[in-house]
Parts: structure tokens; sequence; C-alpha cells
């Protein structure tokens, strides 16, 4: 029988919730499945708890939960990030950005001692495709676009937390380190939401019959 996705989304928001320990610095991602995190977080009623927050979508549900969010000018590294995303492989590359908070997304990741991802069985998938999410300079937005072709602006996004433009990236993912690299080479890309498994430590993945907890083998691990 198939499940509410946000019954599942909440499962996998639970299981994270319940990682989170008193004292901990913590960066919270961004979308609708973390959506269900905060309040997790929120009910444990830990002790002095230092939040950053990928969005101020996140950052507002936070502090109207009570959890403390400051600036991530005032941490040099957290304990723990927890985040969504849009599309897992086996190997564990992602792709981020459907909320266009990627880049920031990513800061958090790598700054994070684990970095954990919060997902639903729709997000497994058995190879990455597109879109793959780009975060844009609008200086030189043409050439800038033309040299990532194919891509686009993303109709109606608003520009990025950094100001930036969202864009997307519709070709296709066969090589997810060599796409990377190539949109990392091009000056006008601030960012994209192709994130690597040395990135990942663990992903939550919800299903009817539980949550599944799969473990990378990062450098980090
Ligand atoms: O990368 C993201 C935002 O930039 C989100 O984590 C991703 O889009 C998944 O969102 P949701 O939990 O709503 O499916």
């Amino acid at each position: 029988m198939s499940q509410d996705p946000e019954d599942l989304k909440r499962a996998a928001a639970q299981a994270a919730a319940e990682l989170v320990a008193d004292g901990m610095r913590l960066g919270l991602g961004t979308g609708s499945t973390v959506r269900h995190l905060l309040p997790a977080i929120a009910a444990r009623g830990l002790r002095d708890l230092r939040c950053v927050a990928t969005s101020e979508a996140t950052a507002a549900q936070a502090r109207e939960l009570g959890l403390p969010v400051e600036a991530f000018e005032a941490l040099d590294a957290l304990d723990l990030a927890i985040d969504g995303a849009d599309q897992v492989a086996p190997d564990l590359w992602l792709v981020k950005g459907g909320g266009g908070a990627h880049v920031r997304e990513k800061v958090v990741a790598e700054a994070a001692a684990r970095f954990v991802v919060i997902v639903d069985e729709r997000k497994v998938v058995p190879a990455l495709g597109a879109p793959v999410p780009l975060e844009l300079l609008a200086f030189g937005l043409p050439a800038t676009l033309a040299a990532v072709a194919p891509a686009t602006v993303r109709p109606g996004a608003p520009p990025s937390p950094d100001g930036h433009v969202i864009a997307d990236h519709h070709g296709p993912v066969d090589d997810p380190a060599a796409l990377a690299a190539r949109l990392d080479a091009v000056a006008g890309v601030v960012g994209h939401g192709l994130f690597a498994p040395a990135l990942v430590h663990d992903v939550l993945v919800a299903r009817p019959g539980g949550v599944e907890h799969l473990r990378a083998g990062g450098p980090r691990s």
C-alpha cells in the first residue's frame, strides 16, 4: 500500500532528529523534508544548541520553534548538518538545489563533521539525471549560460539567498564528477547542486517499512 510522502519525510526527519545531541553546532538545510525536521529537533528539548540555517525560510521556522539560529559568520565549524536532497544515486552522489539554496547547503555540509541526508524513497534513483541546479552570477549571465549549455534560468525562481541567479543544467549526468568539474571551471558559476559522496556521511531513506540507514565511506567517517 502506498504511503503519504509527507509521512515518509516525517519519518526520515524524526530519525535524523535523534542524532542531534546537547551542545551541538548544527547546520539546518532547506525544503519540505527539513520542515518536518525542525519540530522534531525542537521537541527533543536539547540545551545549548547553536544552529545555522541555509535559507531564510528555515531560519524563520527554527526561530518560531525556539531553536537558536545564528549567522554562519559566528561559527567556523559544525558538528552535524542535516538536509534533504532531490536525487540520491546508489554511490551517494546527490543532486540538491530544488529549493535554490544549494550553494549555502554545500557550504554548511562541507563545514560539518557529519552530513546527514534525509529523503523519502522517491528520491533514490538508479542514476542521476537532469536538471542539475546552478547558482550563477548575474554579471555575464548569457556568456555563463552558453559556457554551461544546455542550461536555462529557472522560470519564476527568486534570487538565491546571496542574490545570484538560479538556473538549471539540462544535459546528461552520466559522469557526475566530470560534470561537476566542468561546472566548477566556469567563473560565472557560483555553485551547482552536485554533491560528491565524500561530503555525505549518512542517508536516511524513509520507506513504508521503515527508515533505511545508508552509510557512506567519506574521508571523515
Ligand atoms: O536542496 C534542497 C533545497 O535547495 C532541498 O534539500 C531539496 O530540494 C529537497 O527538498 P524537499 O525536501 O522539499 O524534497
